[in-house]
């Protein structure tokens, strides 16, 4: 919907003004010029080499070709946001509502309208801008980085380092590995295994090969695959273009172009980047239809009554159209966007760094939360727990072996991102002093979440000839590829019996919460043709690694809170059954009947639903699988968060209603989420959880006040039509009224929240908004046909311009001290005490409106207004049913949450399938 706050995206934004922008042909030209040369001529081209940039020159660059960014100044989105404001559909519905009045030749109304239209606009605008800084300043806490190589000096040696992603330069040399963002255009000069994901450019999902050509060569462009079309260059093996993600392998590249002159810049420049509709979108999408429904029956209603009572005169016309403006939440979009930064900046204080605002709503409304296990349940502090032979006793050359598995794979390129089992046999056996660099490496076929195993093949000296691999993964996954197992006494066949024991041994550890990766390894004959994950056969058996992360010891009140906030928690692993119960035990989370990944394949996605409902636990589970799991639960009604740090978690953490990462995620996974964990702590979700429903609390009660208030004013006006033989109120009256009202409701933006309202997960729920607008809504009127009543009964029943001067302001002075009533009364679960009382902000603004309504009858403004000093009695009189009115709505209220108790079923949740300890 329009008025939505835009979301905030961590990826460059496109610019709406890309008229000066490098047209896509010019941009692909020059990409396929480079990919032509041999790469040595591209380094000299762009005046870099392997060595990388000097920092001088990068600054130099820098201010040439400008930030590596997408998006445009600030400046330039003043525009864009003026047009977002103007857009919205309420200010849209002003805007024809005025044009009809001044058409019609009400000037004034016109003039008022315009009023609302500008006031509403500039604070949108307003409330936008902060809305950014505080996107902008939430998003350099977690701002994206690449690793690029660069010089102090010229004669300085290169050092590899992190530099936020806008920093990037034409020449900078880059090193990739997995889950790292392709972060420019850029030219491979080595890989090893690499493979990225192009789909954002390409909508291929599948991950494609890429691969360095030899450093002097000219490249084979025939290998490309088409000469011609958008896609020729995309499938060129050595480029890899901004937009995509390292799903496997490394690689180090020289940057070809940056920001808009790259082949994303220029395809995306005039392109949103759109993302699944979540629970925000769905809840302002409802929330609108049924205002503008509301809208479009009750003023033409009004109009007919009118017309059909006193026939059709020009005055019912107006009187119509200004009953329209009046129900026109115009200051909606005003009020999200403020709830939305005061919470995302309230989540802050929890250490949780709010990427895309609305975020914070979906956070308040999740009643699923899905998580990986590393990280999250655990301390992500993996230590080794045992290296042993297939007979179980402890054995060293089953250490040397899979530290030099995950040595190799690190190799090449400086800087790596290992995953946590990878970075602990390292640092263990660094302090065994096991050698991992006696051997050169030839080829690394890079673990990934599906194989569930990696590959290296090493040449040792000494052995001319011939090649050894050595592949370590899941137990399971590693067996399959084995024909032989080693013993002390030598080599045997692996044996069905064998693979039983083996399997066993894994189930074994993995109860007792260790983690085991089995090692095996095979010599081939030295061959030139690459080897890739079909090589990983015929290998022997040598042993296993066991792992162990202790839980974190915040996890189980974590889970506690959460489920007590009716959050249920799913834990969705790629680990062993055994390994996520154990875990999952420690952290106070009945694992249940564990679900496998296998388990899921043959089913549909309505079978999935109904299991997923039971199912607290999903083990061995790949990254499709986990970001199907998020969709069906989707789709049965849940809001979902998705809580994870890998690569292979990037999918459903995209598909999540909100996606949460940690702040030490790999950068894919950052991109994808919403919200990132400054501290990688249960925790801080639930916090961030009540930041959330405390956000939407309040937007809820903006909603519920204005929309029964004006609801009520609209049936009074019906009455008024068949039982007045006036107008009760001046349509330029009804609008100033409503004008008054809507900023006085602003303030609730940061009002208090009942702790009551925070225990369940809030959405928006247009049914139950009905509800309590038709149940309160009528109270607002008999208040008003009380003061009808009184105020003609002052009057006379005939009155003439005089005495309908005061009917009129009567009734607006009533009219607004009752909507100022009802802000407190309606605001919180409870009538106010001094226990329970409205924030300062709140007090203030209906301090304002109560001033203005005793006010403005014996101000200046009275006259143009039509307005008239009201007598003592009346004023008296209105006293009085200001009280009823208040007696009333208390009265109406109390009964309101009576019945909505009883009917209100609790939400489905999956914490009753979790006995939480
Ligand atoms: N670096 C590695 N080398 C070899 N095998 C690995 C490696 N990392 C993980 N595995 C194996 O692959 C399985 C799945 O790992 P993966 O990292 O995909 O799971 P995950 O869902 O991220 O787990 P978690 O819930 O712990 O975060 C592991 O249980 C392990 O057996």
């Amino acid at each position: 919907m329009a008025w939505a706050p835009e979301s905030a995206s961590a990826l460059p934004e496109p610019r709406p003004d890309a008229a000066d922008e490098p047209r896509l042909p010019d941009v692909r030209g020059r990409l396929a010029e480079y990919a032509a040369m041999p790469v040595l001529q591209v380094l000299r081209r762009l005046d870099s080499g392997p060595r990388g940039l000097e920092e001088d020159r990068a600054q130099t660059l820098l201010a040439r070709h400008g930030e590596n960014a997408i998006a445009g100044p600030t400046a330039s989105r003043r525009g864009s946001r003026l047009l977002h404001a103007l857009t919205n559909p309420f200010v849209g519905t002003l805007l024809v509502l005025g044009g009809v009045s001044a058409a019609l030749g009400a000037f004034g109304a016109a003039t008022v309208i315009g009023v609302m239209v500008l006031i509403s606009c500039w604070l949108q605008v307003r409330q936008e801008q902060r809305f950014d800084r505080v996107a902008d300043t939430l998003r350099a806490m977690v701002v994206a980085t690449t690793t690029v190589v660069r010089r102090a000096t010229s004669d300085a040696p290169p050092t590899s380092r992190e530099v936020p992603l806008d920093q990037l330069v034409p020449g900078d040399i880059v090193t990739l590995s997995p889950g790292d963002m392709i972060p420019a255009d850029v030219r491979l000069l080595r890989s090893a295994g690499l493979a990225v994901d192009q789909a954002v450019l390409t909508g291929e999902a599948l991950p494609v090969a890429k691969q360095a050509t030899p450093e002097d060569a000219v490249p084979d462009v025939s290998a490309v695959g088409r000469s011609t079309g958008d896609l020729a260059t995309i499938d060129c093996p050595w480029l890899c273009f901004m937009g995509s993600t390292v799903t496997a392998g490394t690689g180090t590249a020289v940057v070809l172009a940056t920001g808009t002159a790259t082949y994303f810049g220029a395809m995306h420049a005039h392109l949103a980047p759109r993302r699944a509709e979540t629970a925000f979108d769905r809840g302002v999408k409802g929330v609108s239809r049924a205002l503008i429904g509301l809208m479009l029956v009750c003023a033409p209603l009004v109009f007919i009554v009118n017309a059909a009572v006193h026939g059709i005169r020009f005055a019912a016309l107006w009187f119509g159209i200004s009953v329209a403006v009046g129900l026109t939440p115009e200051m909606l979009p005003v009020m999200v966007s403020t709830a939305l930064a005061r919470g995302a900046r309230a989540a802050v204080r929890h250490n949780v760094v709010i990427k895309r605002l609305p975020a914070i709503h979906n956070l308040g409304a999740m009643d699923v939360l899905c998580t990986d296990k590393t990280g999250t349940l655990t301390q992500d502090q993996v230590g080794v727990d045992c290296h042993i032979d297939p007979d179980g006793r402890s054995d060293p050359q089953v250490l040397r072996w899979a530290a030099l598995n995950s040595a190799v794979a690190a190799d090449g390129d400086a800087i790596v991102l290992f995953n946590e089992l990878d970075e602990a046999l390292l640092a263990y056996a660094d302090q065994m002093s096991v050698p991992v660099d006696d051997v050169t490496a030839v080829e690394v076929i890079p673990f990934d979440s599906t194989r569930r195993r990696g590959s290296v093949v090493v040449r040792e000296a000494g052995r001319p000839g011939t090649d050894l691999m050595i592949t370590k993964g899941a137990v399971e996954q590693v067996l399959e590829c084995c024909t032989r197992l080693r013993r002390q006494d030598g080599d045997v066949p692996l044996t069905a019996a064998d693979r039983q024991r083996l399997g066993d041994v894994g189930d074994r550890y993995a109860a007792d919460g260790v983690r085991l990766l089995a090692v095996a390894i095979a010599d081939k004959p030295v061959r030139p043709r690459a080897y890739g994950p079909k090589d990983e056969r015929d290998l022997t058996l040598i042993g296993f690694v066991g792992f162990r992360d202790r839980p974190r010891e915040s996890a189980a009140a974590a889970v506690r809170s959460l489920a007590a906030r009716g959050v249920a928690v799913k834990v969705l692993t790629g680990d062993h059954p055994l390994v996520a119960a154990r875990i999952c035990r420690d952290a106070g989370i009945d694992p249940g009947r564990i679900v496998l990944g296998d388990d899921i394949e043959a089913l549909s996605d309505a079978e999935i639903g109904d299991l997923a409902d039971r199912t607290t636990v999903f083990a061995r589970i790949d990254p499709e699988q986990k970001a199907r799991i998020v969709r069906v639960l989707r789709s049965t009604g849940r809001t979902v968060g998705f809580l994870g740090d890998g690569v292979n978690d990037s999918p459903a953490l995209r598909d999540a209603d909100v996606g949460i990462t940690v702040d030490g995620a790999v950068a894919i996974a950052r991109e994808s989420a919403d919200v990132v964990l400054l501290r990688g702590d249960l925790l801080s979700v639930a916090e961030a959880v009540t930041e959330g429903r405390r956000t939407f609390t309040n937007i809820k009660k903006y909603l519920e006040i204005t929309i029964s208030s004006n609801f009520g004013n609209v049936l009074s006006m019906l009455a008024a039509s068949v039982l007045l033989p006036f107008l009760p109120m001046l349509p330029l009256q009804i609008l100033v009224q409503n004008l008054c009202f809507d900023l006085c409701l602003l303030p609730l933006a940061f009002d208090h929240v009942d702790q009551r309202a925070l225990r369940r997960p809030q959405t928006f729920d247009s049914a139950r908004l009905t509800r309590f607008v038709l149940w309160l809504g009528p109270v607002n009127t008999l208040a008003d046909l009380t003061a009808f009543g009184i105020l003609l009964h002052i009057t006379g029943h005939h009155p003439g311009p005089a005495a309908q001067a005061i009917f009129h302001t009567g009734w607006f002075v009533e009219n607004l001290l009752t909507q100022a009533a009802a802000v407190h009364l309606l605001r919180g679960r409870r009538l106010p005490s001094p226990r329970d009382h409205a924030a300062f902000p709140v007090l203030l603004g209906t301090t304002a409106i109560v001033t203005i309504a005793l006010v403005l009858p014996w101000s200046p403004l009275a006259a143009p207004l039509s307005m008239t000093a009201l007598p003592v009695v009346c004023l008296l009189a209105l006293v009085l049913v200001l009280v009823l009115y208040c007696l009333l709505i208390g009265a109406a209220k109390t009964a309101w949450q009576k019945v909505e108790g009883r009917t209100s079923r609790p939400t489905r949740q999956g914490t009753r399938s979790q006995a939480q300890r």
